[in-house]
């Protein structure tokens, strides 16, 4: 007999997580990127994700490896070229989220015109919080987030700053990729990206209703 899964536990679903670039303009603009005018999209594969009580890994082919700390949206009910208007009936809830980024391998591949792949989806880059129930972020539209790392307080930013909103983007990515019951979409971050090392601890935090904390491990050979 099959078991009901509980989306609670999305992240061992084996979904999609569908990643927005660039989508507040503080971020942008510290990177020295144009401000975009539609939503820059990539993917994760779900390999990516890394619970707390697991280190996160650094790949041995960077020596640059960033903390981008992003509101993320779990789907609860999936569909196709979703109208704005309907689009938070699809939110099953939240999950603070870290879209790690090798930075110093995504300028390479920006600069030979390459897919963002080994920058952004290798394994334990995408660090995630316990789901976070609709009900507990009223509005997803103003709420603080903010990281640290080794007790320093490096981004703090607040989701009002988002270029393009989250019902729109679940508008928009839906028209041309299929939303999933269990899918994640990252909201991407503020500003004050930096780089991590071997044995840090990073600690992140949604306002009072939640805060994770992570240790950096090199992967050994
Ligand atoms: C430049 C980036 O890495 C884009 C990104 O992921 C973001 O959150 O912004
Ligand atoms: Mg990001």
């Amino acid at each position: 007999m099959a078991t009901a899964r509980n989306i609670s536990r999305f992240w061992e679903w084996g979904r999609k997580i569908i990643c927005v670039g660039r989508n507040y303009a503080d971020h942008a603009k510290e990177l020295k990127n144009a401000v975009p005018t539609e939503p820059i999209l990539f993917l994760k594969p779900p390999s990516a994700y890394v619970k707390e009580g697991s280190p996160i890994l650094v790949p041995l082919y960077t020596s640059d490896l960033h903390h981008e700390v992003e509101l993320g949206v779990v789907i609860g009910k999936g569909g196709t070229s979703i109208p704005q208007a309907d689009a938070m009936e699809h939110v099953a809830g939240y999950a603070l989220c870290l879209d790690m980024t090798a930075r110093d391998i995504q300028d390479q591949c920006k600069s030979k015109g390459l897919p963002w792949t080994m920058a952004k989806a290798f394994n334990t880059s995408c660090p995630v919080s316990e789901f976070i129930p609709k009900e507990n972020i009223p509005d997803p539209s103003d709420v603080k987030l903010w990281l640290k790392v080794n007790d320093q307080l490096r981004q703090s930013g607040c989701t009002s700053q988002m270029i393009f909103s989250i019902p729109f983007l679940i508008s928009y990515i839906s028209d041309f990729i299929t939303l999933e019951e269990g899918d994640l979409i990252l909201t991407g971050t503020p500003k004050g990206v930096s780089a991590v090392q071997e044995h840090d601890e990073l600690q992140a935090g949604i306002e009072d209703v939640l805060t994770m904390t992570f240790k950096v491990n090199r992967l050994e050979l």
